[in-house]
């Protein structure tokens, strides 16, 4: 059974929507009588299906053109210019009212939106997962732990200029994902839904509702799929259509991830490439891939496909740079931990410091869970890891940029919204009644007993707290 069909989620199928452990108990085909049930395991057939084909289903059948385009778009910044195949689309799919919901995590505007943008990412019960029982401490824990937080991610925003890049950088992709689809002859609006701050998704989907769009392909921007991120911002969307008549009868196509693309793996391969070049001794640079991380416990326990399919990904991209001769070293590893649990190893800081004793000079470092410059480029590796780095031994280092607006990158991705299109249908949902049904009691009662000892720990007592405290600053 086969949940995605090369890359694009099928609304039909219920793994893919975290919740359970085992997932057994979901229920998964082509036809619309089946259900969309919540559940936390990520279904591991839908990564297998993704990384067999290079990605989404239906290619159009309309013989490729070459052409040569040149747009600018009204955006200063946003520069798209298309000297490729265009692909185009079929005419009836021209003549509906289609959407595009760029999905993404959004970020503070300014220092004092630092806090309430951090309770919100920590409400988030996909990214602090307390059991069910516990879910009640959600908003109280969220509140302790932003409140504890925000000085020194507020540091982190004032050294980038006072406030996150990531609003105006995703609609400047918007603009440019916009003209590119224009130029493929799909007249799509492209909406944009921050999960933690400005404009929420909520508010794209109000827009989405407005202006009666007909048909909607939902891409979140981050590559690689995670329960904490595209998970989390399809669990709101998937919240709203069990609620909301005009959602529950939209055909929606969800573009799940969409690493395994060759425009994107190319792209990335490019400016790798490009970076190499400025390096006196371009041989010698490892190239120094680093992910977000995430906690160990999603992967392990919760079937999050995110580390499978960032060294799927990294494969893909050293692959292309071997085959154009490019037989550098490389390394991955993982940033951004919060927090005192375990996340995935190895950690960044670690490894350019091993790096360092080991004697190697050269590091060309790629952020590659992220497609726009971000805090955590733009401060956590262009400074902190940078000096780190330095002091460590490595004497020479660059730093792959984000790739933003990328022509080559938002031709593919509007090649991926046309390809997902054809695939758009009714997402059919119905609330599980209990998706901790299949848990056995040892793991329920071993959950509860964690569970009570973060209460306390996080809760009462004010030494354990002042110790958590330190971890976080
Ligand atoms: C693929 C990308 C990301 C994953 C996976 C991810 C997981 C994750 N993040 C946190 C905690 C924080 N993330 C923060 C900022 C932040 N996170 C991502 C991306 C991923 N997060 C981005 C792009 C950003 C930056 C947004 C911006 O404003 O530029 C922050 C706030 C910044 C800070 O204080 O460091 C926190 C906190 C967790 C706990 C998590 C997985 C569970
Ligand atoms: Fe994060």
């Amino acid at each position: 059974m086969e949940c995605v069909r090369s890359g694009v989620l099928d609304l039909r199928c219920s793994a893919h929507f975290s919740g359970k452990k085992g997932g057994s108990t979901t229920s998964c085909g082509r036809s619309s009588s089946t259900y969309l049930v919540f559940s936390t395991k990520y279904h591991h057939n839908s990564q297998l299906a993704a990384r067999r084909s290079s990605c989404l289903v239906h290619r159009s059948s309309v013989p490729k053109q070459q052409q040569n385009f040149s747009v600018r778009s009204s955006s200063a910044d946003v520069c798209t210019t298309f000297d490729e195949n265009v692909k185009g689309v079929s005419s009836h799919a021209a003549e509906e009212k289609i959407g595009v919901l760029l999905l993404n995590l959004g970020g503070p505007e300014r220092l004092d939106d630092v806090q309430p943008f951090l309770f919100n990412l920590f409400a988030d019960p996909d990214i602090i997962r307390l059991p069910r029982l516990f879910r009640f401490l959600q908003r109280p824990l969220a509140k302790l732990i932003s409140t504890f937080r925000a000085p020194k991610s507020k540091e982190g925003y004032a050294s980038i200029g006072g406030g996150s890049p990531l609003r105006k950088i995703t609609d400047e992709q918007a603009n440019a994902l916009k003209l590119a689809l224009k130029k493929k002859n799909l007249h799509a609006d492209i909406y944009v839904g921050m999960r933690y701050w400005y404009p929420f998704t909520e508010e794209a989907i109000d827009q989405i509702k407005k202006d009666m769009i007909m048909k909607l392909v939902v891409l979140p921007l981050y590559p690689q799929y995670s329960i904490s991120t595209s998970g989390s911002s399809i669990r709101v969307l998937q919240n709203i259509v069990r609620e909301d008549s005009y959602f529950a009868g939209l055909p929606i196509s969800i573009i799940e991830s969409w690493y395994q693309r060759d425009g994107y793996v190319k792209s990335m391969a490019d400016l790798i490439e490009k970076e190499l070049s400025v390096f006196y001794n371009p041989e010698e640079v490892m190239i120094f891939f680093s992910a977000h991380g995430v906690p160990l416990t999603y992967v392990k326990d919760a079937g999050d496909p995110y580390r499978d399919q960032m060294e799927d990904c990294i494969a893909l991209i050293m692959g292309e740079l071997r085959s154009r001769g490019i037989l550098n070293r490389h390394t991955l590893a993982y940033q951004s931990r919060v927090g005192p649990v375990q996340w995935l190893k190895p950690y960044t800081d670690e490894v350019l410091v091993e790096l360092g004793q080991k004697g190697v000079k050269s590091l060309l470092v790629v952020p590659v869970s992220f497609v726009s410059e971000h805090i955590e480029t733009l401060e956590e590796i262009d400074m902190e890891y940078k000096e780190l780095a330095l002091e460590s031994g490595i004497e020479n280092w660059g730093r792959v940029p984000a790739l933003g607006c990328t022509s080559s990158f938002i031709s593919d991705l509007a090649d991926a919204v046309i390809e997902a299109l054809p695939s758009a249908s009714v997402m059919v949902t119905r609330k599980a009644n209990d998706d901790d049904s299949d848990m056995d009691l040892i793991h329920y009662l071993s959950k509860m007993f964690f569970g009570s000892v973060l209460a306390f720990v996080l809760l009462l007592s004010p030494r354990l707290i002042s110790a958590f405290r330190n971890t976080l600053l």
